[in-house]
């Protein structure tokens, strides 16, 4: 007979098996983001995290193709991501400069990027480029709230589109041969759109929408090639230490600054790494750090999860842990507001 303890140690051991056996066979899947000998084209890559995943894709093989508008920064990023190539004799590099913002934008740049690469699509496309303006809402100029969605998710999403129609095209269906690795899109979201906070109304929707985008296109993705012609995949990163979190941070309220204080920032190498680290994983919803993963683990609903044990057990503890963070977090906002009021709009309660 056991001891009720012993029927504990057994239920223990069998679910950490459960959880370390897929962790160990996931170690040795092999690589399912192979760039070597790849075209790859980034968007937003002439800084911050663009550039730093272009040049740690570069360092592992890939040709490379640049989108951004500023044309000075477009070359100056391409000559520090060509002096990361592994063989630059093999691997080529090129930018294009347009406001991928601008409706039809992508349909162009795909063009462009086919005829340079000899009339092939791209292997990978990575949408990057993106903009927030934090600020409290009802501040937020309407022509704001548009234009985010335009850059963060519009831009996106037509990239996708453009390049989902290449890859799938019936002719590119048929010559694919079975067994070739998948092409694969790639969309940045971000933490905050799985839990947004004061401040950022105009940004995290669009960061939400897209990963629902990315959503569906992971389902939809199942009709062609058995699932194995292109894969989509969202990360979503926390702060990444870039020009444009200084830009942001101009017009970020104090108290916006305050809740984010927890997000460990991250430099744009250490997010390029660790996100490419798990796109080899072959994972779809994507985090870089551990405050992230906690607050994936609060919304994957029906959404593909990586190791599905170790997220479904982390979603039973993070439920508890969300009853006093939520608390916590609001009461923050609660008592700034009462102590501040807001700018300009309410006179301060004494
Ligand atoms: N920094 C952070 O804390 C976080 C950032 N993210 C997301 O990660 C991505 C990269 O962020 P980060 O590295 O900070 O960004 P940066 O602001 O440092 O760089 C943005 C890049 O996008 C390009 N870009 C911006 N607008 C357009 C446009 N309309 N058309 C074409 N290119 C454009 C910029 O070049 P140019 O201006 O010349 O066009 C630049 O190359 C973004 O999508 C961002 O929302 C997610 C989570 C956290
Ligand atoms: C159990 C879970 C605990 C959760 C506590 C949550 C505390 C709030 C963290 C907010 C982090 C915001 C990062 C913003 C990154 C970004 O996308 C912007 N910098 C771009 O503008």
């Amino acid at each position: 007979m056991f001891e009720a303890y012993s029927y504990w140690t057994i239920a223990c051991l069998v679910l950490g098996g459960l959880i370390i056996i897929p962790t160990i066979m996931g170690f040795f899947a092999g690589n399912k983001f192979e760039v070597d000998g790849k075209t790859v084209l980034l968007t937003g890559a002439s800084e911050g995290m663009g550039k730093a995943v272009a040049k740690e894709l570069a360092s592992k093989g890939a040709s490379i193709v640049i989108v951004a508008r500023n044309v000075g920064k477009l070359e100056e990023a391409l000559e520090e991501i060509k002096a990361s190539a592994k063989d630059p004799s093999a691997q080529r590099f090129q930018y294009i400069s347009t406001d991928l913002s601008e409706p039809s934008a992508a349909l162009l740049v795909i063009a462009e990027a086919i005829a340079w690469n000899k009339g092939n699509s791209p292997d990978i496309v990575w949408c990057l480029a993106g903009s927030s303006y934090p600020a409290f809402w009802i501040d937020t100029p309407v022509s704001k709230l548009r234009s985010q969605m335009d850059v963060n998710y519009w831009a996106a999403t037509e990239m996708a589109h453009a390049i989902l129609n290449e890859w799938l095209s019936p002719s590119a269906l048929a010559e694919r041969m079975v067994g070739s690795p998948p092409k694969h899109l790639v969309f940045t979201s971000s933490v905050l759109a799985f839990y947004s906070t004061v401040g950022y109304g105009a940004y995290s929707p669009t960061k939400a929408a897209l990963r629902s985008l990315g959503d569906t296109l992971a389902q939809e993705l199942q009709i062609y090639g058995g699932g194995e012609a292109a894969k989509v995949h969202v990360v979503c990163p926390g702060t990444i230490a870039t020009a444009g979190f200084e830009r942001e941070n101009l017009t970020k309220p104090e108290i916006t600054k305050q809740l984010e204080d927890a997000d460990p920032i991250g430099s744009p190498e250490e997010v390029a790494v660790s996100a490419i680290k798990r796109l080899e994983n072959g994972e779809y919803l994507i985090v870089c750090n551990w405050l992230g993963s906690l607050m994936r683990s609060q919304s994957w609903s029906g959404m593909r999860r990586g190791n599905w044990l170790l997220e479904t057990v982390m979603t039973w503890f993070t439920s508890l842990l969300w009853i006093f963070l939520q608390r916590d977090l609001d009461g923050k906002v609660r008592k700034y507001g009462i102590k501040n009021g807001h700018p300009g709009t309410y006179p301060k309660k004494q």
